[in-house]
């Protein structure tokens, strides 16, 4: 359309949207934002909102579609949610006091990255933004808007890089446009929903990350943050920086300084570990059912969840830190009433990490104000219970701070219920405002007031029957009759004229009638005004109430390990410097949750450097060995984030890494064969490993032919051992058995199992030496293979044995998909197995068929 043909307003709204070309642009219209043209017939069919139109001038319509102002935030959600960014466009004048057309500016722009929708965000987790710098190193600064968490740090390859994005799993990752596109297309083949966000390559910079970090934290140089052995990160701040200066400025006031984290002091976890040990997501539906964070995570604060996860995907490894949180579980587990008085004290506290940033976004309402003041209100008392404690529980008291002057403040201004929004009134106490006050009052008390008044200017005047009346068109008024008017005081003013009576006006009168008039929108004005202010005070102790709300989820997530070591039975591991694994009569953590209690065989499994740093495990499917493996590394795991762990004694020698390779995972929609993907993660390891490294090994070699897997196999247990990486190596390569006798410290085990006639029986009992046979043929019988296949089976194993084909190498079984854990649906495939379909009813079936079809669908097939 030609722009002389618009309408002013559509004028206005072009030249806006002109500089927010990708963005739906939310055009504020009174109490609606509305969008209009491309961005209202996309949004209309997410939000799933009629699209109407409107004219833009010259008689044209264009299509439009609107939400409320008031109940704009799951909107905004949804688009975001979908992939879109939102512009929030502001009347930025009243409109009562504009000229000609109000004045409108994009106050935010809503990002998959900046978004801090408490109701939209997943409790306990952390929402990332990140940007991503590359010189000698990488550089990669990490912000989670919502809590105010910020860091920084530096990455040597892209391996490194690959694996600490995949830890993070960030929203949002700003690179520069330039970017080359190999890099962006392995970032999101390990994260498929991550945005990447092309920026302005001048953004990246070094000296402009000074600049910023000078002029917002007003520090001449940023060793101050101890930014100076990562100068690569400094380009990757500047540009969240300028980021959040062209979509959210707000932030930028009460922006906490970037920390710097490095990657030594925690254990690595690569991606296939952390994707194979289901420590947050199970592999399974993705979800955090049956993960190690679903075991240990009794959290009772968000603060206390996200912390809890994080220090999952960040095991330490410094012995003093690491036993440093042990004491503290330790403390805990030994004192159950403070415990009790403790969880009690924080099921009462709120999220004040993200209220606290709504505040300094100015985006909290009343009700959050509300929750913050609750959450202030346990402080005082936990702080009490901690008195007299030691370590790390003394240095949590410290970091509550003290918020007596806020907290009282906030009780004193704030009515105990408040209403969602700030600007209808109804939030702050009597006494907090005289003139409130007085309007309040005013309003309640106006026709006693007007009463009054008329009975004082009857006796001033000595006129009986004057009267106080009132008119849309002079307001309030005295009325006084024909017969009285000589007796009119000379403050009246004379309004109207009737038949019988005059009307006046006094000045008193006219005072009285614009208070009351404008009592109620001033009343809403003022009690804004102190809203505002209030928040503004909230905003002013930013960084001590998020420091109290971070000391508050380590709090929660100390009781939570102490609550779950109790429940279940956890020994406090003995951590040592000295290398080696020692755990007796372990157990998997979510497996004996899963199992029926007492049907979980406990395993021992000694590591030594010296003696037996490679347990070659054999047994037939089925019989456990995947379940040693894993649980040996989450126990190793655990004991490095400070948990006591399920076992009877365990002592753990400090670890680097923990390296897993466990099932063929599902690689196809990355297009690499699921042996290519084998090979890769297995090459990691041995570049990697080293003697503080545990490795777990699960069937190497098995997707390409016997003879190469085997070859393979052999040749990587032989590296692995002359790197002196601890290392569990599960296989069905029974030929893998003759190592032990040409190496040192080779030890083979088996998992038990057990003949019944012509069935085994699994006894996941882990015993030293090889397995005898594979069992395969009645593993398959136990799968419910038709009984002709396995007699058919049978023959062609006698005739390949009795001709000898079988001799050493014996092909191992494939199976076509790794198997979750544990199998969720098992009693629908016995129900399945167990349908008779001569008797099933029509309605049994179709229940069948629905339950087949969750199943279908829960498991992605
Ligand atoms: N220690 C144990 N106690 C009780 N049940 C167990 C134990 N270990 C394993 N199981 C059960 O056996 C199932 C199979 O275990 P796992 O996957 O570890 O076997 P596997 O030997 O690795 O099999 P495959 O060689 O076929 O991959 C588990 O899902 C679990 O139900």
């Amino acid at each position: 359309m030609a722009m002389q043909k618009l309408t002013p307003m559509f004028r206005q709204y072009f030249e806006i949207k002109r500089r927010y070309p990708h963005c739906i642009l939310f055009f504020r219209l009174g109490d609606f934002y509305e969008m209009f043209f491309e961005d209202a017939e996309k949004a209309a069919g997410i939000l799933n909102i009629a699209l109407t139109s409107r004219e833009a001038g010259g008689g044209k319509r264009v299509p439009m579609c609107g939400v409320p102002v008031s109940n704009a935030a799951p909107y905004i959600r949804k688009l975001v949610e979908a992939g879109h960014r939102v512009a929030i466009c502001e009347q930025v004048e009243d409109p009562r006091e504009a000229k000609g057309l109000v004045k409108r500016e994009v106050i935010r722009v809503v990002t998959p990255g900046l978004f801090v929708d408490l109701e939209g965000l997943s409790e306990k987790e952390s929402h990332y933004l990140c940007a991503l710098s590359q010189g000698k190193r990488f550089g990669l600064s990490v912000l989670d808007l919502s809590t105010g968490d910020f860091r920084v740090t530096a990455l040597e390859d892209e391996n490194e890089l690959l694996n600490e994005i995949f830890r993070l799993e960030p929203r949002e990752l700003l690179l520069p446009e330039e970017k080359e596109e190999a890099l962006t297309k392995k970032l999101k083949e390990v994260l498929p929903r991550l945005h990447l966000t092309r920026v302005a390559p001048e953004w990246f910079s070094e000296k402009r990350g000074r600049e910023l970090i000078s002029e917002l934290f007003g520090v001449a140089d940023p060793a101050g943050f101890g930014l100076s052995e990562i100068p690569e990160a400094l380009p990757a701040v500047a540009a969240i920086i300028e980021y959040l200066r062209e979509n959210e400025k707000e932030a930028l006031n009460r922006l906490s300084s970037p920390k710097p984290y490095f990657l030594g002091n925690y254990l690595i976890l690569d991606e296939p570990t952390k994707r194979n040990l289901e420590l947050v997501r199970n592999q399974f539906d993705g979800t955090g059912r049956f993960t190690l964070l679903w075991v240990l995570d009794h959290t009772k604060t968000p603060m206390g969840g996200r912390t809890l996860r994080h220090w999952i995907l960040y095991p330490l490894r410094d012995l003093s830190a690491i036993r440093e949180r042990q004491e503290a579980v330790r403390y805990l587990l030994e004192n159950p009433d403070l415990r009790g008085a403790l969880s009690r004290a924080l099921s009462r506290v709120t999220d004040m990490e993200r209220l606290t940033t709504r505040c300094t976004l100015k985006l909290s309402g009343p009700r959050d104000l509300v929750a913050l003041r609750q959450a202030l209100s346990v402080i005082p008392e936990i702080k009490e219970y901690l008195t007299g404690t030691e370590g790390l529980l003394f240095s949590i008291r410290e970091r509550l701070g003290d918020f007596s002057t806020l907290y009282e403040k906030l009780v004193r201004i704030l009515l105990e219920e408040v209403p969602a929004s700030p600007k209808e009134g109804g939030l702050v106490r009597p006494g907090v405002h005289v003139e409130l006050d007085e309007l309040r009052d005013l309003k309640e008390n106006a026709l006693k007031y007007l009463a009054e008044l008329e009975a004082r200017e009857r006796q001033r005047t000595g006129i009986p029957n004057l009267r106080l009346g009132y008119n849309r068109v002079f307001g309030y008024y005295i009325e006084v009759t024909k017969s009285y008017l000589d007796r009119i005081p000379k403050d009246y003013l004379r309004k109207q004229t009737l038949t019988n009576a005059e009307r006046f006006i006094t000045p008193e009168l006219k005072e009285f009638e614009a208070k009351v008039l404008s009592a109620d929108e001033r009343i809403k004005e003022l009690e804004y005004e102190i809203f505002l202010e209030l928040r503004e005070a909230v905003a002013e102790e930013a960084e001590a109430l998020r420091q109290a709300g971070r000391a508050l989820g380590e709090l929660d997530a100390l009781l939570s390990l102490a609550e779950v070591a109790e429940k279940n039975d956890y020994v406090r591991p003995e951590i040592t410097e000295t290398p080696g694994i020692e755990i007796i009569e372990g157990r998997h953590p979510v497996l004996e949750k899963v199992l029926p209690v007492g049907n979980f065989v406990p395993n021992t499994v000694r590591l030594d450097p010296e003696e037996a740093r490679l347990l070659i495990i054999t047994g037939p499917n089925m019989a456990g060995k995947s379940t040693i493996l894993r649980q040996t590394a989450l126990i190793v795991l655990m004991a490095h984030l400070g948990s006591f762990v399920p076992a009877e004694s365990a002592r753990i020698g400090l670890c680097d890494r923990i390296f897993s390779r466990v099932g063929a995972s599902d690689e196809l929609s990355r297009g690499r064969s699921t042996f290519m993907v084998e090979m890769a993660e297995c090459a990691n390891i041995l570049n990697n490993a080293t003697e503080r490294s545990l490795v777990i090994l699960d069937e190497i070699g098995r997707g390409t032919s016997t003879y190469d897997g085997l070859a393979i196999a052999w040749a990587v247990a032989e590296y692995l051992h002359r790197k002196k990486a601890l290392t569990l190596f599960a296989t069905h390569y029974h030929e893998l058995t003759e190592l032990a006798r040409e190496l040192p410290a080779v030890k083979n085990y088996n998992v038990a199992v057990k003949e019944w006639g012509e069935e085994v029986v699994f006894l996941y009992r882990l015993q030293p030496g090889p397995a005898s046979e594979s069992y395969g043929i009645q593993v398959a019988a136990l799968a419910g293979l038709p009984r002709e296949v396995i007699e058919r089976a049978r023959e062609i194993l006698e005739d390949l044995e009795a001709k000898g084909n079988l001799h050493q190498v014996r092909k191992p079984k494939e199976s076509p998909k790794q198997l979750p854990l544990f199998d969720p649906y098992l009693p629908l495939k016995e129900k399945l197995l167990a349908l008779n379909p001569e008797e099933i009813t029509p309605r049994e079936a179709l229940n069948l068929v629905f339950e087949l079809r969750d199943f279908l669908v829960k498991s992605g097939l």
